[in-house]
């Protein structure tokens, strides 16, 4: 058996990269101000099996110091180190796309922190081809914040809401029942065209419920994402006549393409019962790999501390199950794409270093150089499947 598994914690950063100055984020640390938070609470966070695998030592190979309550120096059983980000941005397609090979070294666009926030051509275009009344919102905000406050309003007018943020994206949030799902995704592809020009990342639809200021998200969420500009190691192991299995937002975040198998999750923990199916069922040859949003979307961005820590106590509880379904010539890695330093002002992620954290049956544990580009990661799993070298990106083990 010769297979692999990415399992990304998305936005779990291990600590501020060199530059990250350049984005307003010196000295941010996920990890590390989680592990800090919870320690000053009185509970110190315990990860046994990510520790076990390197975590902490890698952590303080990023950032020069402990997490509070981390201290393993010997008895790793993975190959552990972090890596550096190549691309200009800190968005969740530069960070998966590096990864897997292909570095954003073009500028996204992204809208203005003015109201309103997008150019009055594209939203004339877009209220004429989508036939709506108007827009709410139009100017930066957290997606949960902004529904609340606006959702009566969109309710009452049918007026979608528009949003972005400091990512390359443009949000779309409407009621399921009122607006309409369907409606919704229409509207959606319309504006995927319509940004082209803009070259932004992704449209995202963004459906809720609810009533009198009372407003959820759904699972319904959809992103239209721009394809990446080269072919990633998706695409390789496909080529190579790998099986591709996209857990999660994955198959989005590359607009499907070198993707064989999607399978989705309503949260982590779902998505965790699907890894441990790939695990059981993948055949040889195959690539899965699993995004867990959770940590981003329900805590990173909503800056709750806690909901993160706890986030991370239940994943690593769960390893030893996928540990236990690992087969002779498995590889897996757990990584990030970014960090969502949830002790950070604002809502948005932070330029970080992410953790390399390699095992399986034949990886000998040791300490890795620090990796300058993600896509090291992409390229030690080419080699180890023995499909075509990636572009970018040299194999760490
Ligand atoms: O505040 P919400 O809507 O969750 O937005 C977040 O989700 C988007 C996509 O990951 C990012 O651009 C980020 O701003
Ligand atoms: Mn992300
Ligand atoms: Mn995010």
């Amino acid at each position: 058996m010769s297979r692999a598994f990415i399992l990304l914690l998305d936005s779990f950063g291990l600590g501020a990269l060199p530059d990250a100055d350049k984005y307003g984020d010196a000295g941010a640390n996920t990890f590390g101000h989680i592990a800090a938070w919870a320690a000053q609470e009185g509970k110190p966070m315990s990860l046994p099996n990510l520790e076990k695998l390197g975590l902490a030592a890698a952590a303080r190979q990023a950032c020069g110091e402990w997490a509070a309550g981390f201290h393993q120096r010997d008895g790793f059983t993975g190959a552990y180190g972090v890596a550096r980000e190549q691309s200009t941005g800190k968005d969740t397609q530069s960070g998966h796309w590096e990864i897997a090979g292909v570095p954003v070294l073009f500028d996204w666009g992204y809208f203005p922190r003015t109201v309103p926030s997008f150019p009055k051509e594209l939203t004339e275009k877009l209220q004429e081809l989508a036939k709506l009344p108007g827009f709410l919102g139009n100017c930066h905000a957290s997606g949960t914040t902004i529904i609340n406050e606006l959702g009566d309003e969109h309710v009452a007018t049918a007026k979608p809401i528009l949003y972005t943020s400091a990512d390359s994206v443009l949000q779309i949030a409407a009621h399921e029942e009122h607006f309409g799902l369907a409606r919704l995704y229409e509207v959606c592809e319309i504006a995927y065209e319509l940004v082209k020009p803009y070259n932004i990342g992704r449209v995202i639809a963004r459906p809720f419920v609810g009533a009198n200021g009372d407003y959820k998200r759904t699972a319904n969420r959809h992103d239209y994402a721009v394809p990446p500009p080269s072919p990633t190691l998706l695409d390789h192991v496909k080529d190579a006549g790998g099986d591709v299995i996209a857990l999660g937002k994955i198959s989005d975040i590359f607009a499907a393409q070198g993707v064989t198998k999607l399978v989705k999750g309503p949260d982590n923990m779902a998505l965790f019962d699907r890894l441990v199916e790939a695990a059981d069922s993948a055949p040889d040859h195959s690539l899965t790999f699993v995004n867990f949003v959770d940590f981003d979307m329900m805590f990173g961005h909503r800056r709750d501390l806690a909901g993160y820590a706890n986030a991370l106590h239940e994943l690593d509880a769960r390893l030893p199950e996928f540990m236990a379904k690992m087969k002779d010539g498995d590889i897996a890695v757990i990584t990030a794409d970014h960090g969502c330093d949830p002790s950070w002002t604002g809502s948005d992620h932070t330029r970080e270093h992410i953790p390399v954290l390699f095992f399986g049956p034949g990886v000998a544990p040791r300490a890795l150089p620090t990796a300058d580009t993600f896509s090291d990661i992409g390229a030690t799993l080419a080699k180890h499947l023995g499909v075509k070298p990636l572009s970018n990106g040299t194999p760490l083990l």
